[in-house]
């Protein structure tokens, strides 16, 4: 069975024009080559710049590689139009950092939870408010919230209604670009444990794009070091996290160690 998504040697350039004309071209992604199986959980890794939201751009289609492929099941994004490529939409989701960014302030939450189900199922608005209404309870809000505003709701449950949209369509595969990094610890912790029981029962696959290693070893069982445009390591999460390339050493050797318990704090 082919892979959800594969990307074939993509590369990227970006050229920046500043009020001094334009700067040398940008390799954002170099040569980039992975495949996405079904139910995979991966962690893409990678310091700040390293290109891993230009590669999850190219795998949703929103922009296209300047060299190299990106398939859908096999076939090329580019030659994919009608059903096909209303499929490979319902297929491949996305939630990003900012939900207020990604959210119209004037649509209520039902309203954008139910986005993707107007434009890409056939669902009529009774069958789509009873979905909108079961996923709610899915990412542990209330049915009722459907009518608030997205003023009206905390950051964290703002996530967990991107995540609601996102999920509505019943994807194959789920992109979150630090979806969780500007959340509390706490909350962090609760939308992993929902990410995780969402991949247990609707046996979807996560690209989970961060800068958080620490996150990476709670629920991924794969992990794909970025670096200067460039895959440096893509290796299995096994009992243990240990990279093996020198950026992805670098990063595990970065994560803030526990702060030390101060002395007072110290069980007696
Ligand atoms: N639209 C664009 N125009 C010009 N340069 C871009 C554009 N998008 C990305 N870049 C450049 O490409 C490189 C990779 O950017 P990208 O956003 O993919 O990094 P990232 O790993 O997601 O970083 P972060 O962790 O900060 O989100 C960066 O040097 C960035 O400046
Ligand atoms: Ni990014």
């Amino acid at each position: 069975m082919s892979p959800i998504l594969s990307a074939r040697s993509v590369s990227k350039v970006y050229s920046t024009t500043s009020l001094v004309g334009k700067s040398a071209p940008k390799a954002a992604l170099r040569d980039v080559s992975l495949d996405i199986a079904a139910g995979e959980s991966i962690a893409l890794l990678g310091r700040s710049g390293s290109g891993k939201s230009t590669l999850g751009r190219l795998l949703l289609g929103f922009e296209r590689p300047d060299a190299g492929s990106v398939a859908f099941e096999g076939s090329d994004l580019r030659g994919l139009s009608g059903e096909a490529y209303r499929t490979y939409r319902r297929s491949v989701q996305i939630v990003f950092q900012d939900s207020i960014g990604a959210t119209n302030p004037r649509h209520t939450v039902g309203r954008i939870i139910a986005e993707p189900l107007r434009h890409l199922t056939t669902l009529d608005a009774d069958a789509r408010e009873r979905r909108v209404r079961s996923l709610l309870m899915q990412v542990g809000l209330a049915p009722d919230d459907a009518r608030k505003l997205p003023t009206q709701m905390s950051g964290g449950q703002l996530q967990r209604v991107c995540i609601a949209r996102a999920i509505a369509p019943a994807p194959k595969l789920l992109v979150l670009d630090e979806a969780v990094s500007n959340l509390d610890l706490v909350l962090q912790m609760q939308m992993i444990a929902l990410l995780r029981e969402l991949q247990s029962t609707l046996k979807m696959a996560v690209l989970f794009i961060t800068h958080d290693l620490r996150l990476v070893r709670l629920f991924c069982s794969r992990v794909i070091v970025l670096a200067e445009g460039r895959i440096q390591e893509d290796a299995a999460v096994g009992r243990g996290l240990e990279l093996r390339s020198a950026e992805g050493r670098l990063l595990q050797a970065a994560i803030l160690p526990a702060r030390p318990v101060h002395r007072s704090l110290e069980p007696a």
